[in-house]
Parts: structure tokens; sequence; C-alpha cells
């Protein structure tokens, strides 16, 4: 298996439970795993082979900035589907990290993966 990953993406979005949240974006952190069947990419050296992460990562900025969710599960959702259904990747893992949001936590969020593992 091949992985296509995208580390510490950061992202200023509204997202939250609470009223405050919802008026103020904040600082997210997206952490993304795209798992391709042994991909032809690095043999024939084209980026038709594999999954671009520049186009990935565009449409990922793109959806942030249309649709606000209240649970971090939800956007990691959302993210999760967009890779699978638009890019066609077999099996994708995402987790999304609010910041700082509670004292003495560095992070928390939400970490999932969806479809099948392709085998080594
Ligand atoms: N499992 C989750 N728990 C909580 C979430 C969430 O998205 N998933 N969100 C909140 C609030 O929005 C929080 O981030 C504000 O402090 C609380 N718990």
């Amino acid at each position: 298996m091949d992985i296509v990953f995208l580390e510490e993406i950061k992202l200023d979005i509204v997202i939250g439970i609470y009223e405050w949240e919802r008026k103020v974006p904040q600082t997210i952190r997206i952490d993304i795993e795209i798992g391709l069947p042994h991909s032809r990419g690095g043999e024939s050296d084209n980026i038709v082979d594999t999954i671009d992460y520049g186009a990935v990562m565009a449409r990922i900025r793109q959806t942030a900035a249309e649709q606000h969710f209240s649970l971090v599960e939800a956007l990691a959702e959302h993210i999760a589907t967009l890779i699978r259904t638009e890019f066609g990747a077999p099996w994708v893992k995402v987790s999304v990290a609010k910041l700082g949001m509670l004292r003495g936590v560095k992070r928390l969020g939400i970490m999932i993966e969806r479809g099948e593992r392709p085998s080594a």
C-alpha cells in the first residue's frame, strides 16, 4: 500500500457547539492519510497515476470555507467522504483537532478511518 499524506494542516474556521464558537474562527489542525493500492505513480512518474495532494488540499480549503460544522466528528466525516468519493481513495484516515481548547490539553479531537485498507 502507498500512503499520500497531508500533515499538520492548519485552518481558521468556524466550528463548535457553543454560541461564541459560531462567531469567532478558531484554528484547527487536520492530518490526513490516503491509502492507495500500490499506486503506479512511482513507476510512471505521472500525476494521473496517483492522488494529487494539492488538489485534495484545495478541496478541503474550499469546503471548510463554505460549510460550518458543530462537531469535529462531522468535519472529519465530511473530509473522509469527499476524499473517497471525489478522489477515489479506497481508504482514508482523518484527524481533526482543536488546539489549546482546554487548560492542560495540547490538542483534542477525533481520528477516523473509513473504507477498506488496501493490503500491503
Ligand atoms: N466529541 C466532541 N466533543 C466536543 C466537541 C466536539 O466537536 N466533539 N466540541 C465541543 C465544543 O465545541 C468545544 O470545542 C468548546 O470547548 C465540546 N466537546
